[in-house]
């Protein structure tokens, strides 16, 4: 059988009444970066989505962009919001149509930023069997009917508490939502599907893909989501030789002294060590693999650069910089008077507070190569955090 086309539709059209705040919710922070940005993400990451609908209100796509940031994975499209859920999910529905050729469509709430993996996978298998399939947690609690006092028990047996994303054969959801005149309001898309006479399939859901609804809901998102982070240490060692004739970088700063180093770009000993921490705590190979020295491209480039893409990294993969140390071993020039400059320009390259920039130097008491002046070596250690894949 052919993979199916497989798109995404983000409602984050609402204005998010019950949970407060100056901001509608989908724009709110939860665990490092916007909420909507969380569930963008989460879709993005899964190889066979190839389009994502980002449904948002009037004006709002400038501030939408700059949330989610560089998305890799997925093409991403924008589409204006209705007065309801329902409206949304249709003017994402009818976006998809004009792009063609999408079998398959999940439609998630923004409000759900945290989605495993393995719930999308379950959902996409269900669509083998059957046109529509919903992500649903058991309800565990006693059920009752009332107002002031307890009118009715109510039987909790096969009852079952609704999440989405909720996944659909594109032809099936987009004619249920056509057909929808008149009719009360509908708390999710599954209901319309199913009163056009189709079977959704019941999978199993995950505590991790609660609502964001009440102003509560916050701080508990918060600390769900900080408990499947993992803290990564990288390492970066890196040497250059002193020679006459240069200038000398150290940490994105120019620094007087009568050698420069050479080698590798503008050869900054300091941030090449920097980059190799922080591709460690990556796991994602190292300066040389990303920047090879025989590309001419590299002859004399700044540093910088190499540490903004890094930077990149660490963002495209959710994470967050904890902490940088770096070490310069030399015997000239002396490092202290240019420690600060030094923990500047690497807070700025970075993003980060100049509190999470250390800059240290030692000698090694003239023995060896950086002893007799012939080049400077550097360590760096960086610290970060990574959503664990879940
Ligand atoms: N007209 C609407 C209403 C809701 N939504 C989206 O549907 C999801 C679920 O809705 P809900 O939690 O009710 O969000 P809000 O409508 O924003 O919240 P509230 O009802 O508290 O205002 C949210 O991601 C919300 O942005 C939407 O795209 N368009
Ligand atoms: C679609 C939904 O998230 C499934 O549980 C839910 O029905 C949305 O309800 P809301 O009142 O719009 O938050």
């Amino acid at each position: 059988m052919t993979a199916a086309t497989i798109a995404a539709i983000v409602v984050a059209a609402g204005r998010g009444l019950r949970a407060g705040g100056d901001l509608p919710k989908q724009y709110r922070m939860v665990a490092g970066r916007a909420v909507l940005a969380h569930a963008v993400m989460a879709l993005a990451d899964h190889a066979a989505i190839t389009t994502i609908v980002i449904v948002i209100g009037e004006g709002e796509e400038d501030h939408a962009r700059q949330v989610i940031g560089d998305i890799r994975g997925a093409t991403i499209l924008f589409a204006r919001g209705g007065d309801s859920r329902r409206a949304s999910v249709r003017a994402g529905l009818d976006s998809l149509a004009q792009v063609g050729g999408i079998a398959q469509v999940l439609v998630h709430d923004a409000a759900r930023p945290f989605l495993p993996q393995a719930v999308i996978a379950r959902l996409l298998a269900a669509l083998d069997d059957a046109d529509g399939a919903i992500p649903a947690l058991p309800v565990v609690d006693t059920l009752v009917r009332g107002t002031a006092t307890v009118s009715q028990s109510v039987d909790r047996a096969d009852l079952w508490r609704v999440q989405t994303p909720q996944a659909f054969r594109v032809g099936p959801i987009l004619a249920a939502h056509q057909a929808w005149h008149n009719q009360p309001e509908p708390t999710d898309d599954a209901q319309m599907l199913r009163a056009m006479g189709h079977d959704v399939v019941i999978i199993e859901g995950d505590t991790m893909l609660e609502k964001l609804t009440h102003p509560a809901d916050f701080l508990a998102a918060e600390q769900r989501m900080t408990a499947r982070y993992a803290t990564r240490t990288g390492m970066g060692y890196d040497v250059h030789r002193l020679v006459p004739g240069e200038t000398l970088w150290l940490c994105g700063v120019q620094v007087p002294h009568d050698k420069g180093l050479s080698g590798h770009s503008d050869a900054d000993v300091a941030l090449h060590a920097l980059v190799d921490a922080i591709l460690g705590a990556l796991a994602d190979g190292d300066i040389g693999s990303h920047f090879p020295p025989s590309d001419p491209q590299w002859r004399g480039a700044a540093s910088s650069r190499f540490v903004e893409h890094a930077r990149a990294l660490v963002a495209a993969r959710g994470g967050v910089l904890h902490h940088v140390d770096v070490t310069i071993i030399c015997e000239a020039p002396k490092i202290g008077p240019h420690r600060d400059a030094m923990r500047a320009s690497i807070a700025a390259l970075l993003d980060i507070a100049v509190e999470k920039v250390s800059v240290k130097a030692t000698t090694t008491e003239r023995l060896g190569f950086a002893g007799r002046g012939e080049g400077i070596a550097a360590q760096a250690v960086a610290t970060l955090s990574l959503p664990e894949l879940f």
